[in-house]
């Protein structure tokens, strides 16, 4: 067992079929016994010392690792209050006869949570077979959980906070766990690293129950980002800024220049050998008081040099749409950022000449710029973001960041990315032009680099500058700068 805080490593990803299919291969080892032992563990060593621990359990093989460890639990002294919020006698059958081996134990079980605030919570209503909102006994439970919670007891969430989905990270139902800590138990699932899920999931632990990886023969669904992503390239000795490629941002429309600004300045803080602002707002001056290395367009390289990437849409603004026929038909490398996006969705001529590309290209949406080049609405992106995000990659051909908390990369033929770093310290303007100028930066001197592996790395970074607070886009690309700026 073991917490999954940085330096992260990179993991596999397994939602419920495919966790399903690797049980199934595995039923000839006490798999329920090794959770609930290895619970056990973790709540003995969240326990504060004195107070109850409220072993909460469900209908299904979740509650019956919360039985197991109750067992446990109760068999160290430690003063357990067990509840099973369903009928003993449909239990499935690893689940019954965790329940028989506890009541042999001389474990009370009831029917009701404490009366008292627990100091601890294990969270077995729902795992994995999660199907529809809780309603019923476990809503109840689940309501109690939220309660005691809110009075300060700590929550340990068993393989995956109640209410969240697997798959997809959606909460389901209003009373969907907070947990302070999840233990995923066997595979580490996506849902706990996107959309709603890092909200409920609190600190994630990972026991593998001693099953071996499962390999070849199980696919993983996404690939959990690890801090390998991090490391900055080296710059070779002898390179100079013509060997370090160019970017050129195309955006900053009347009243936006800031946006394009931020995008120029993350670039050059990349690693971009040169960087040319092509602000649409027409302003005259220099292209960036503060950042006199940033350049004007004008006498800049064309779009379809290879050395060159483009950066269109920060803050583009409707002028934007007039420039992309031109970018679209012949920029060698492509970055296509919020208004871009927002043209390209409005327009089927600009989809179809997206579409066309031939030259790599990367899109950049939040989720409702999403739901905009999907048609679609944002409940239904977040619904499913691994999803959306593959859609996105195969209807547009490009290499897709969804952002958001827990960011999703796709490219057609490649796994599926799910970043785990970043924090709500970036909810604040500006960051996702500092994310599409970084990423461009970091491509500019690598036009061989494997594209999807590049937003990986761009995301992952930007997410690890974007974790304390106080953060403001600026002060975001001095972070990244100071701590992995090629520059
Ligand atoms: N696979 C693994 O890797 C391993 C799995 N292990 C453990 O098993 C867990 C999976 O067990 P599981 O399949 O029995 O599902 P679980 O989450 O207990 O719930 C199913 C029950 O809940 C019910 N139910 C569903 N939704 C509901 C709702 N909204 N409101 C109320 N009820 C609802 C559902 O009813 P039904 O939908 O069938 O009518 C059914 O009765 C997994 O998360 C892990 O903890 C480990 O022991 C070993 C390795
Ligand atoms: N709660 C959060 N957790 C993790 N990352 C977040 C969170 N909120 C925002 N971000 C990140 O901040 C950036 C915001 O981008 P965006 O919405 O395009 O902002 P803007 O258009 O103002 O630059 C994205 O990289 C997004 O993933």
């Amino acid at each position: 067992m073991r917490a999954l805080h940085p330096p992260l490593e990179r993991m596999p990803l397994y939602g419920a079929a495919s966790s399903r299919a690797i049980e199934r291969q595995n039923t000839h080892l006490p798999l329920m016994e090794r959770a609930g032992l290895a619970v056990a563990k973790l709540a003995l060593a969240l326990w504060p010392g004195s107070g109850p621990i409220w072993v909460a359990c469900g209908p299904g093989n979740n509650g019956g690792d919360g039985l197991v460890a109750a067992r446990w639990l109760a068999a160290h002294g430690l003063p357990v209050h067990v509840s099973l919020s369903a009928d003993a006698g449909a239990l499935p059958p690893d689940a019954a006869a965790a329940h028989a081996r506890a009541l042999a134990a001389g474990l009370p079980i009831h029917a009701e949570p404490p009366d008292t605030t627990p100091a601890l919570i294990v969270d077995a209503l729902l795992g994995l077979g999660l199907s529809r909102p809780p309603a019923g006994a476990v809503a109840a439970s689940l309501h109690g959980v939220a309660k005691f919670a809110a009075q300060g007891a700590r929550v340990l969430a068993v393989d995956l906070p109640s209410g969240l989905m697997a798959d997809t990270g959606t909460a389901l139902g209003e009373h969907t766990v907070r947990a302070d800590h999840t233990l995923s138990l066997l595979t580490l699932k996506p849902g706990l690293f996107t959309g709603a899920g890092r909200a409920h999931a609190g600190q994630v632990w990972f026991d593998d129950l001693d099953v071996s990886p499962p390999g070849a023969h199980h696919p993983a669904d996404a690939e959990l980002l690890g801090d390998d992503a991090l490391r900055p390239m080296p710059r070779d000795a002898t390179a100079h800024k013509g060997s370090q490629g160019s970017v050129r941002v195309v955006g900053g429309a009347a009243g936006m220049e800031g946006a394009a600004r931020l995008a120029a300045r993350a670039a050059l803080a990349a690693g971009a050998g040169r960087v040319y602002l092509d602000a649409l707002s027409n302003a005259p001056g220099p292209a960036d008081p503060a950042w006199p290395e940033l350049m004007r367009a004008g006498a800049e390289p064309a779009v379809a040099q290879p050395g060159v990437v483009t950066l269109a849409g920060c803050g583009g603004g409707a002028a934007i749409a007039t420039h992309l026929p031109g970018l679209l038909a012949q920029a060698a490398r492509l970055v296509l950022d919020a208004d871009a996006l927002n043209a390209v969705a409005g327009s089927a001529a600009l989809t179809s000449a997206l579409q066309a590309r031939t030259q790599p290209t990367v899109l950049t949406p939040h989720p409702l710029e999403a739901a905009r080049l999907l048609g679609c609405t944002v409940p239904e992106i977040q619904a499913d973001r691994l999803r959306a995000a593959q859609n996105l990659a195969e209807r547009y051909g490009c290499s897709v960041v969804l952002k958001g908390s827990g960011s999703v990369i796709a490219s057609p033929g490649h796994r599926l990315g799910v970043c785990p770093r970043g924090s709500a310290a970036l909810a604040s303007a500006g960051t996702g032009d500092v994310l599409a100028g970084w990423l461009a930066g970091l491509w500019a001197p690598e036009p061989e680099a494997d594209l999807h592996a590049l937003c990986g790395r761009a995301v992952s970074q930007h997410g690890a500058a974007g974790e304390a607070l106080p953060l403001r886009a600026s002060t975001l690309i001095e972070r990244l700068s100071a701590t992995l700026g090629a520059a």
